[in-house]
């Protein structure tokens, strides 16, 4: 069948090509129908992600973050309509140690391989997970995004101190929000603290237990962990704090993206014992899990449609571009497209 693949060619650029699919059953073809854009697909969308990457990964469809139905399954094994989220990481081999989010080898979806701004998606059957039947599909779409925090709380799990204590959470945005929610339903018990720069951001964050703006920090103010979802030139100013107002040998995640190498207070991350754990994308398994999250807690989901921040209706390329712009101008949660075109 001939697959239309929307691809941005250059910064602020998109055209559409044609490709011959041959349908095997090894794939389960997934027709999108809600994508939500990411801050990495902004990156590429404006230019942002440096003359050398864009030169070496485009032309490539943009978008990681999406829900869709099946459209058609050759084993049967998933009935047409079935609604599923596609899993962007596509791994070609498997290491008893590397998770294959880590492994060089993995292929992942608008970073050098196609995303999922496609007419048809053409997932390996291992690569999707099938969403509850009554989940708002809006927020679904983000569901990636959600991944990244189970992802990341699960290396802390493995990788920390036992000490459960009060847990800080730096970045007002999405993913800190995702991150702090998360925190509440897996340490029930715990104090999160949310470290932000905007008042009516951080009213959003109703869950947490205190909100605390970044330049009113008291000077005593101490948690046992720290994570870093402000990403950007806000990441090296976040790890800075972090690393005053941790107990010695806590855990700091670092989650936020940046463009430049930060500096990093390295004495005191050796006199204080400090690990620092780094996390990018994820695996199959964390979206079974945080779908399996979703089922066993429906409040989960209804918390984060507080992220749907803009959606806009895409039937033509001309749509695509205007989510991508009205994205930018957004200055709260994130953008959904509808996809329909
Ligand atoms: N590791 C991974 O696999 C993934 C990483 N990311 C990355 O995570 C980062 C955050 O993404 P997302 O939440 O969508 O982006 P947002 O822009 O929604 O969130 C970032 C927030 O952090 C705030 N901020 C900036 N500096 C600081 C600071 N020093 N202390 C506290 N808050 C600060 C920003 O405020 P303001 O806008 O006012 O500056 C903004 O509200 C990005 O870099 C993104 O690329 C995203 C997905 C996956
Ligand atoms: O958003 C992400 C995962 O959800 C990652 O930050 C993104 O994949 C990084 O990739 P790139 O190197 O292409 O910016
Ligand atoms: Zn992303």
């Amino acid at each position: 069948m001939i697959n239309q693949i929307y691809r941005l060619v250059s910064a602020r650029q998109i055209e559409v090509t044609y490709k011959d699919r041959a349908i095997s059953s090894d794939h389960v073809v997934v027709r999108p129908t809600h994508l939500s854009i990411c801050a990495a697909d902004q990156r590429y969308y404006t230019g942002t992600r440096g003359e050398e990457a864009m030169k070496k990964k485009l032309p490539m469809a943009l978008i990681h973050e999406g829900v869709g139905e099946v459209a058609y399954d050759p084993t049967g094994e998933y009935a047409v309509g079935t609604k599923v989220v596609m899993v962007p990481n596509t791994p070609t081999e498997e290491d008893p140690y590397v998770a294959e989010n880590y492994l060089r080898s993995s292929k992942f979806r608008s970073s050098g391989y196609d995303g999922f701004m496609q007419d048809y998606v053409f997932l390996n059957r291992d690569r999707l997970v099938v969403l509850p039947e009554d989940m708002n599909m809006e927020v679904a779409a983000f569901t990636e995004l959600v991944t990244i925090a189970t992802h990341s709380i699960a290396r802390f799990e493995r990788k920390a101190i036992k000490r459960r204590g009060t847990f800080g959470v730096w970045g007002d945005g999405n993913l800190g929000f995702i991150t702090c929610l998360l925190l509440k339903y897996m340490y029930p018990d715990c104090k999160v603290t949310i470290f932000g720069k905007t008042q009516y951001k951080l009213d959003h964050f109703s869950f947490v237990d205190e909100k605390i703006f970044i330049n009113e920090i008291p000077e005593d103010y101490m948690v046992d962990h720290a994570f870093e979802c402000a990403g950007g030139k806000g990441s090296q100013y976040a790890i800075d704090q972090m690393i005053d107002h941790v107990h010695p040998e806590a855990t700091l995640c670092l989650l936020g993206v940046s463009e430049y190498p930060v500096e990093i207070n390295t004495r005191m991350v050796l006199e204080k014992g400090l690990t620092l754990v780094g996390s990018s994308r994820s695996g199959a398994v964390d979206f079974q899990k945080t779908v399996d999250l979703y089922k066993a807690h429906p409040e989960i989901p209804e918390y984060l449609s507080t992220l749907v921040g803009y959606t806009q209706e895409v039937t033509s390329v001309k749509d695509i571009i205007t989510a991508f712009e009205s994205d930018l101008s957004s200055s709260w949660g994130k953008s959904v497209m509808l996809w329909k075109i």
